[in-house]
């Protein structure tokens, strides 16, 4: 059941998100030459990323912070656990995706910084991470965050991330993914995607929005593919959403080349902040519902 009534705990954590934060995780992780999954600057990223989460979660001793070892690629995804309390079986999940790819071919030396594809969505998940855990916050459900390796080149680490939950039969409640939330292409705010997704979280999602973050236009699309991580969780029979920065049409359009730059998107994570808002509401109402 999709109830929103953690408004005491949720509307203290949105106002302490600042997108000047989010602005300089972009920059750190696009200022990396690439992310891509088989060079060094991949691996330096997913450390980065690890390290990151790593110091927000010092202190906390319920809160741990893993690389996940892919079987056929060097990059690692991160994973951030906050374990539950007394439900802590059924487990909330969000990601994005670390990986950056230049389509015209990524070697160690070709620049990808990625910013909007995807470090604007790590920088979202990052922001809302440190006042959920600055705040002491303690779901009675277990929530995930994930930095996915290897996304550009087919959805590689959460399509082996999604399949070893469903075999392992973790009882994954809900799936947001974050890729893309910095370039402001479109009229609304935040588009929510119906394909490869589920309508009802989907609904739910909407209603987070306008709870939390009432100024905000809503919009529908669909991407006609799987076009980013949520697939390979929808693939699994989980629920998934992604809310997404535009339209398909007006789509970044500097993404998977060297224009990818937070200089590009104005030196400001503003739209970037929203989702890390929703993000934020979306792990504290999901995370805090009891068995
Ligand atoms: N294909 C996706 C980017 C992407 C996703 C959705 C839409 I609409 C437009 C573009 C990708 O590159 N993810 O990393
Ligand atoms: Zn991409
Ligand atoms: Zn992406």
């Amino acid at each position: 059941s999709y109830t929103i009534d953690n408004q005491t705990t949720v509307n203290p954590l949105l106002t302490q998100m600042q997108a000047t934060n989010i602005g300089q995780t972009i920059v750190d992780l696009s200022a990396i030459t690439n992310r891509y999954y088989t060079t060094t600057g991949g691996t330096t990223g997913s450390n980065w990323i690890k390290n990151k989460w790593t110091s927000l979660a010092s202190g906390r001793s319920n809160v741990t912070v893993e690389q996940f070892t892919h079987a056929a690629f060097p990059q690692k995804s991160v994973i951030l656990t906050i374990q539950g309390s007394d439900n802590a079986s059924e487990v909330v999940v969000l990601g994005g995706h670390q990986d950056s790819i230049n389509t015209a071919g990524t070697t160690e030396t070709t620049r990808a910084p990625g910013a909007d594809d995807d470090a604007s969505g790590i920088a979202s998940l990052t922001e809302a991470i440190r006042v959920m855990l600055a705040s002491n916050y303690q779901p009675r459900r277990t929530i995930k965050f994930i930095a996915y390796a290897a996304e550009e080149v087919g959805l590689k680490g959460s399509a082996e991330i999604a399949k070893k939950y469903k075999t392992d039969g973790v009882k994954v409640v809900g799936v947001m993914q974050l890729d893309m939330t910095n370039y402001k292409g479109s009229a609304k705010d935040i588009y929510l995607y119906t394909d490869y997704t589920n309508a009802a979280q989907n609904t739910f999602v909407a209603n987070l929005i306008s709870t939390y973050q009432p100024t905000l236009t809503v919009g529908n699309d669909s991407c006609g593919y799987g076009c980013s991580d949520h697939a390979s969780w929808h693939a699994q029979g989980y629920p998934t959403s992604m809310p997404f920065e535009t339209t398909m049409n007006e789509s970044n359009p500097k993404i998977h080349g060297t224009g990818d730059t937070y200089a590009n998107m104005g030196s400001q994570a503003n739209h970037a902040l929203k989702f890390g808002r929703l993000a934020a509401s979306f792990a504290v109402e999901l995370g805090s519902d009891g068995p």
